[in-house]
């Protein structure tokens, strides 16, 4: 169904038997009760068979009433109700005279052809890039051709040295031992509900502002303190997706004016900028003083701030600040948020947390218990956690941190599901529809189920084009090793001490936004298990 073919019902009754002159015969209220009731033919026969197919094109106004509905209860399962009812992917037909058309599937097929075969086609473009411009500049989440490539080669070698996976290792022991398992105990100790989500992004993002920066802004000391740098991030953020929801003209015009949610964005950003720049500063200063051979610092910064561009010259404070604040932002909340979604499922399902604890179990007695209850996993314990891998990936399957991506297509192509797609169309690929399409995982697909992921109790990869929760082909997550190394060894090392239980009527629903937060937090207690001795108890 499309707005055209509506839009015709509507409009040729009425205008034919105007044409033939019927109205003049008629007197003027008899003319209303025809409009009238054509109106309402029009309309119940809109909804019945826009409940068929779950998609009910008004005119004018397009799909955009069944969008806000959909909002307003959870617009990720009305996308999936649409999905479902229309074999994988369709139109959204936005109001007219506007920007929100677009093109969105779920279909395997279409994924592999967006994310690799004809990759150079479907960029982030130009729309998203203006979007986000202010915040992110020419970093690597809205960068394409050239300037990506450029920083994806030399993130991507950074990622898989050997020195940054020590660096990151350690940081992340660091911070789970002295300032998270600490936080959880003295909540323990107090009996007091604590919000898990907002403790477990206080954690990631004080761990990849390490990564990024080399420096840690201290979100998780003791008393969970308000750091200006993080509370800035999450505002630029947050106003930075306001934009994708305002016409163009009105978000340029409050901008220009300094109004509204822009000025919120232009002060928020101010600070960022504040403390990227300060930190850039300092770095410049030490390298060039010979301090880095004593410090033997491999953040990121640190990386590009060493390398020149193609003629030689260093990079500007401006692109080493873009290239930090993309990485922030990359991998700020996808991990933590993923997180929670975990330990909110493994509360429904204690016969998986058993098997978590089993495998966790097994570990420890090979090294011959955990008498003090210090116990740190080391990396290749945590390789070896394979059942975990399983529960986590499972997690993101049904709760993906990034529950929608997009790209605007170059050139007309089509899909290899017959989807036509003209030039400058935006496509939507629907994530969390994924997860719980059922051609996709057959009849349980709305189960959580670990052991969908294991082959003789070792942990099987999907497609990525299938569990798309990390993106796939030449975009694939760069962090992905990372992540779930930073959930395995975070998990095991709560679960390890405490049974977290989520409290009753405590409500769990996501917040709509670029990341799958969940909107109430997750409010937790905490048990210590029987055996451990509690860290900072
Ligand atoms: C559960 C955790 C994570 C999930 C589910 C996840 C998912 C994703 C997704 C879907 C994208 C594609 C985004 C887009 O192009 O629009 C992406 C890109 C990226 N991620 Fe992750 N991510 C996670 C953790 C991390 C972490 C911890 C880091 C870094 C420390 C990271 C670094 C990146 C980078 C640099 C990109 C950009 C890659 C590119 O465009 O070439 N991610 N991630």
């Amino acid at each position: 169904m499309d707005s055209g073919k509506q839009t015709t019902v509507i409009d040729s009754p009425a205008a034919s038997a105007a044409e033939a002159g019927l109205f003049r015969f008629l007197p003027e209220i008899q003319v209303i009760e025809i409009l009238m009731a054509i109106f309402i033919f029009v309309t119940i026969h809109s909804l019945r068979q826009g409940r068929r197919q779950r998609l009910v094109v008004w005119p004018v106004v397009g799909m955009l009433p069944s969008l806000l509905l959909g909002i307003r209860n959870n617009m990720y399962e009305w996308i999936t109700g649409v999905l479902d009812g229309q074999g994988g992917t369709f139109v959204f037909r936005g109001p007219w005279f506007t920007n929100l058309q677009c093109v969105v599937t779920a279909d395997p097929r279409n994924l592999e052809h967006l994310l690799k075969v004809k990759f150079p086609n479907f960029p982030k473009g130009e729309y998203f890039r203006s979007t986000v411009c202010d915040l992110l500049g020419d970093g690597i989440f809205s960068a394409d051709d050239e300037t990506w490539r450029r920083q994806r080669k030399t993130a991507s070698l950074e990622f898989h040295s050997a020195e940054f996976r020590s660096m990151t290792a350690q940081s992340l022991v660091e911070l789970v031992h002295s300032r998270l398992l600490p936080v959880l105990a003295v909540a323990e100790a107090q009996r007091a509900p604590i919000d898990l989500q907002d403790v477990l992004l206080r954690l990631t993002f004080d761990n990849v502002c390490m990564i990024a920066f080399g420096t840690d802004p201290g979100c998780l000391r003791p008393g969970l303190p308000e750091i200006p740098f993080a509370k800035a991030f999450e505002d630029a953020t947050e106003a930075t997706i306001i934009r994708f929801i305002t016409p163009t003209a009105i978000w340029k015009a409050l901008r220009y004016f300094d109004l509204g949610s822009e000025r919120w964005l232009r002060r928020s950003i101010a600070v960022v900028d504040e403390f990227a720049y300060e930190v850039i500063r300092t770095r410049r200063e030490e390298l060039s003083s010979g301090e880095q051979t004593r410090t033997a610092r491999s953040d990121l910064l640190t990386v590009f701030t060493k390398l020149r561009d193609e003629d030689g010259t260093p990079y500007s404070d401006k692109f080493l600040r873009d290239v930090c604040v993309n990485l922030i932002l990359a991998g700020r909340d996808t991990s933590s948020v993923a997180l929670a979604w975990f330990f909110w499922l493994l509360n429904q399902h204690p016969e998986v947390e058993e098997r978590i604890l089993g495998e966790i179990r097994k570990i420890t007695e090979e090294r011959g218990g955990d008498e003090d209850g210090e116990l740190v996993f080391k990396p290749e314990e945590v390789k070896r956690m394979e059942y975990l891998h399983a529960a986590l990936s499972e997690a993101l399957r049904l709760y993906p941190s990034v529950p929608v991506d997009h790209k605007e297509v170059v050139e007309d192509d089509v899909f290899p599901d017959g989807t036509v797609l003209k030039k400058g169309t935006k496509v939507i690929y629907a994530i969390f529809s994924m997860g719980r399409m059922e051609s996709i995982w057959g009849k349980d697909c709305r189960d959580y189920k670990p052991e969908r992921w294991l082959k003789d109790g070792r942990f099987m990869s999907e497609s990525a084009y299938k569990f798309t929760a990390f993106n796939g082909g030449p975009r694939l997550c760069l962090g992905k090793d990372f992540a779930y190394y930073q959930m395995k060894f975070v998990a095991a090392s709560i679960l390890h001490r405490y049974h977290v239980k989520v409290m009753e009527n405590h409500p769990v629903v996501p917040k709509m936004a670029l990341t799958m937060y969940m909107k109430y937090g997750l409010k937790i207690t905490l048990c210590a298990r029987d055996g451990t001795k509690v860290v900072g108890k």
